[in-house]
């Protein structure tokens, strides 16, 4: 079954809270965003594994150097998953991959800015990632012009795990989940809605009915 991943763009861990609080019920996985780790500092992943310890907390590192240093903080700290830039060098993807392994958790590769999202998804997977990333983030997402079909389109011949973010919402995630994507990432779709809650159990029923 496709899982629904909530992507929390917001800049504290008291807001963050009070989202992950009213959506748990209907998503798999907590994504913390790159910002709101930025902005709290890794108490906040301790503090979302403790409110939600039976959901996979996600930490949106977009690590692009020291892979291992980054992602040991991460874990040691309650993330489930972790996430490296594509666009870094294997070695940095090998080092998260190793401290993921000693913990026991997992490492998402992001392709976001990459040119051939699809081509550096296989060959990340061989490095034992857990799943890839197709990714267009919020500049790319407000670049006149842009579709999230592309992201879907890759995602039908990419072969490999992949999740899907960039814009998806309840008109088009039985698109991406129909695609192959083993993950539908929902950002502003859920924490910008007026009822968030409502919005992530549409987003649910729609995955299970794709
Ligand atoms: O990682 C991100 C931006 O870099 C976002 O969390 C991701 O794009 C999902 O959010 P949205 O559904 O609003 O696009």
């Amino acid at each position: 079954m496709a899982k629904l991943q909530v992507a929390i763009d917001l800049l504290t861990t008291e807001e963050a809270l009070a989202l992950a609080a009213k959506v748990a019920p209907y998503v798999d996985i907590i994504e913390l965003g790159t910002p709101l780790i930025k902005n709290m500092g890794s108490t906040v992943i301790t503090a979302m594994k403790a409110a939600h310890p039976d959901k996979l907390v996600f930490a949106d590192l977009k690590t692009a150097d020291a892979g291992e240093l980054e992602a040991d903080i991460a874990f040691k700290a309650g993330a489930d998953l972790v996430t490296v830039m594509g666009a870094a060098g294997n070695a940095t993807i090998i080092g998260a991959v190793k401290a993921a392994k000693a913990h026991g958790k997992g490492v998402v590769v992001d392709t976001i800015g990459y040119p051939d999202r699809v081509k550096r998804a296989q060959e990340v997977t061989a490095l034992g990632v857990e799943f890839v990333e197709l990714h267009a983030g919020l500049d790319e997402q407000w670049t006149p012009g842009y579709s999230i079909q592309v992201l879907i389109d890759e995602a039908a011949r990419a072969g490999v795990p992949v999740s899907i973010a960039g814009g998806v919402n309840i008109d088009n995630v039985a698109a991406v989940i129909k695609a192959g994507a083993i993950v539908a990432v929902a950002g502003a779709a859920i924490y910008g809605a007026e009822d968030p809650a409502a919005a992530a159990k549409a987003l649910r029923e729609a995955i299970d009915a794709a």
